[in-house]
């Protein structure tokens, strides 16, 4: 018996990719982005928070320039997703309205996830859009990006963008029903994979490459995407955009699909990510109040509890929590520079916006954002 993983989840990424959007590679299918957009409607009826991975920039370019072959030259690719972005920000936007939802239009490279200031942006930049019941339609960013820091697929951004937002499951959409014991496209006898552990080794042996002219990753990379959702803790259920109502039925808990299930749950994973990716920069003091509140009440970490700044640091950068004997208790991503908080230490929160002219956030470190060691 399958989990029910979408039934339980509260936040999740849904990633459909160029096989679906696409009418047979000839500018977007409305009538399905109006069905997803119906179906994320719904789903958003049951308190889901839903961020939206969409390609189909290229497909839709070619399209409006009339292009019949995919151009080989990567400045004309460029080129078309610049023209193609256009026609599915604004397809999505009217397929949205019909249901009085908004969509905001958010392009990405890998640079902007690896680079901690870009990160912290994005991520609160998303997270403030959900807060506004705002749907975040995220493609690559194709003009600024070629070779090494492009994302390469719409897969491997999807996770990303779990990560990002600690997302409870990474829904991908795909022309196939879930992951086969081999492409069914060239072995009729494969079976589908309802259920099983992304660390499994066998699931990489099964997936290959793009069966499609449209599609780039293959099943390759959606099995790689998982294992990096699953890093930061989320699920990643693969199913056939096709399906009738495949999102609705995947939230009401039906098992349809591959479901490949996270070791570890979301908390723990982003904090043993975080514990991994932290060199750090500088550090805080804190009074007994803060040191209270981070260690006994698991809350944020706030300007007004901090009695010194140590050393220099940016926004986005990793610093030590030290009580006053000068013991680490904690380490997190820092939302203001080492200049900025030595201006905001000791002042409640309401005295940001006067302080320093803005309030990028109203703490100095998310608890979100930080391991207590
Ligand atoms: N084990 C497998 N199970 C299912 N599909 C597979 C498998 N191995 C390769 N594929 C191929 O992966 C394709 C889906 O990937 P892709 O074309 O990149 O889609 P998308 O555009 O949705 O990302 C399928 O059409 C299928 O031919
Ligand atoms: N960003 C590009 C292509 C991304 C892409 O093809 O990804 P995928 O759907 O994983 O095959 C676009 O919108 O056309």
């Amino acid at each position: 018996m399958t989990q029910p993983i979408l039934k339980q989840a509260r936040r999740i990424v849904v990633k459909v990719g160029s096989s679906l959007v696409t009418n047979q590679g000839n500018g977007l299918d409305h009538e399905a982005l109006g069905c997803w957009a119906e179906q994320i409607f719904r789903i958003g009826q049951m308190g889901k928070e839903i961020v939206l991975v969409s390609s189909g920039a290229v497909a839709e370019g070619m399209q409006r320039l009339g292009w019949k072959s995919r151009p080989a030259a990567l400045y004309e690719l460029q080129a078309a997703a610049a023209v193609g972005q256009m026609g599915l920000a604004q397809a999505y936007a009217t397929c949205f309205s019909a249901y009085g939802l908004q969509t905001a239009q958010i392009l990405l490279t890998h640079d902007d996830l690896s680079n901690r200031k870009r990160y912290l942006n994005a991520r609160s930049t998303i997270l403030a859009l959900l807060n506004l019941g705002i749907i975040p339609i995220i493609n690559e960013n194709d003009t600024v990006v070629f070779d090494e820091i492009r994302f390469g697929d719409n897969d491997n951004l999807a996770a990303l963008v779990a990560n990002l937002i600690e997302a409870e499951v990474l829904v991908i959409l795909t022309d196939q029903a879930g992951l086969y014991t081999s492409d069914p496209r060239k072995n009729s006898a494969a079976t589908l994979i309802p259920e099983t552990h992304v660390s499994d080794p066998a699931i990489e042996a099964m997936a290959g490459g793009a069966g499609s002219e449209i599609g780039r990753g293959g099943m390759q990379s959606k099995v790689m995407a998982a294992k990096r959702a699953a890093r930061s803790g989320a699920h990643t259920l693969i199913a056939s955009g096709k399906a009738q109502d495949v999102l609705v039925r995947l939230a009401r808990g039906e098992a349809i699909g591959t479901c490949l299930l996270a070791d570890m749950p979301v908390r723990v994973a982003r904090k043993l990510w975080l514990a991994d990716h932290l060199q750090v920069r500088g550090s805080v003091v804190l009074d007994a109040g803060a040191v209270r509140a981070l260690l006994a009440e698991g809350k944020s970490l706030l300007p007004i509890g901090v009695a010194e700044v140590r050393g220099h640091f940016e926004r986005g950068e990793a610093v030590s929590c030290l009580d006053t004997s000068g013991r680490e208790i904690a380490r997190g991503l820092v939302n203001y520079s080492a200049r900025e908080t030595r201006k905001i230490m000791q002042l409640p929160t309401s005295r940001i916006e006067t302080v320093l002219g803005y309030v990028d956030e109203y703490e100095l470190i998310h608890r979100n954002n930080l391991v207590v060691l």
